[in-house]
């Protein structure tokens, strides 16, 4: 029998560092069971549909925890100019994209530039964050602007970026777009764990809404065995799942459940879903949330349009109790989604760009 060597990375996670193993093995493509690609077009169906469909996203979200969606809803051409703007953000000189700088920022939004964020994140990024004024389905923004709910209330992004013709109009509609999927996921999510699909709908009137546009530059002449070449180190997602649009590049990696890297290829007319460590928490480990990385070993450029999904950062959440028996006792304490994410800031006294940028990783 042939023993599969296997070698160590450093995982950082809200309990420090952990290490964890990994083949050695050449990456591959995924088979269609560890990373498959579900119709969504279901989810304007009925019960029933509905229901089918919970029962292939609980199928792939209890093995890799990644899988590709199709008819999402988010039209095409809405992703295309959201690509034209963030190129057009990223392309304009330094001094202006930091008018707009992270650091800066009273509420965690706005420009990380090229090395800022952790070692070997070959990667500038532009963040926004949850805002009831724009959510389509808040009636009332200053009721929750007054209960501090609005984290983007000082306009600061837009102020900083309102000299690029339609960058504020068209990426708010490409956030409402993804709210609104994201939403209807999450009753998937919760018929998937053997909950009424209502179950979360009380905890996502205000969620965790992050979204970021990221551009990995591209690295001319690069030595193969060069470790300068990591665009996110392996990490796992801190919320309840991400939706990621990604380009033509390639470069994403997963770790399937036998501990060797997939290739999470792009695949035309899809997104790609990937549960966070929350919803795993929730589920009391029965969805993965799975370490992934971006490898961007090419001359050129590279861009991706991740969403991340919470609950209302003050929702405290336990375990659900269905996935709860004498068998299965609850793994987790009840916390909220934001509490995590500060617990996480706080070990690593790095800014709440982890809240949207996740865990992260040394040197692998
Ligand atoms: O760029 C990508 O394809 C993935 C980004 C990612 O994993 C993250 O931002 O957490
Ligand atoms: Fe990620």
């Amino acid at each position: 029998m042939i023993t599969q060597p296997y070698t160590q990375i450093e995982l950082l996670s809200a309990n420090g560092t952990v290490l964890r193993r990994v083949s050695t093995a050449p990456r591959r493509l995924p088979t269609d069971d560890e990373i498959p690609v579900i119709d969504l077009a279901p989810i304007d169906g009925s019960l029933e549909e509905r229901k089918a469909l919970a029962s292939r996203i609980k199928a792939a979200s209890e093995n890799t925890g990644f899988f590709y969606i199709r008819n999402h809803g988010v039209p095409g051409e809405l992703i295309q100019n959201s690509l034209m703007q963030a190129k057009t953000f990223f392309n304009q000189p330094l001094s202006e994209k930091m008018n707009i700088d992270f650091s800066a920022s009273k509420v965690s939004a706005g420009y990380h530039e090229v090395g800022s964020t952790q070692v070997n994140h070959l990667k500038e990024t532009f963040s926004m964050r949850y805002d009831s004024r724009i959510d389509p389905t808040c009636t009332d923004p200053n009721s929750a602007l007054e209960q501090g709910r609005s984290r983007n209330d000082d306009d600061y992004i837009w102020k900083g970026t309102s000299r690029l013709p339609g960058f504020r109009e068209v990426t708010v509609s490409f956030w409402e777009s993804r709210l609104t999927l994201a939403r209807k996921l999450v009753r998937i999510f919760a018929l998937a764990l053997g909950e009424r699909e209502d179950y979360f709908d009380d905890i996502t009137t205000h969620p965790g809404a992050d979204a970021l546009y990221i551009h990995y530059p591209g690295i001319p002449d690069v030595a193969a065995d060069s470790d300068i070449d990591v665009g996110i180190g392996s990490h796992t997602d801190i919320q309840c799942f991400t939706l990621l649009w990604q380009d033509n590049s390639g470069g994403l990696q997963v770790l399937s459940a036998q501990d060797e890297w997939l290739d999470a290829r792009p695949i035309e007319g899809t997104l790609v879903v990937n549960i966070g460590d929350f919803l795993q928490r929730l589920s009391n480990n029965r969805f993965k949330s799975t370490v992934h990385r971006v490898y961007n070993r090419q001359p050129d450029s590279r861009y991706s349009i991740p969403f991340f999904c919470g609950f209302n950062p003050e929702a405290v959440c336990k375990v659900v109790p269905s996935c709860v028996d004498d068998e299965h006792p609850p793994l987790y304490r009840p916390i909220s989604c934001g509490d995590v994410c500060y617990e996480y800031s706080d070990q690593f006294g790095l800014l709440l760009s982890l809240v949207v940028a996740s865990s992260a990783i040394s040197t692998f």
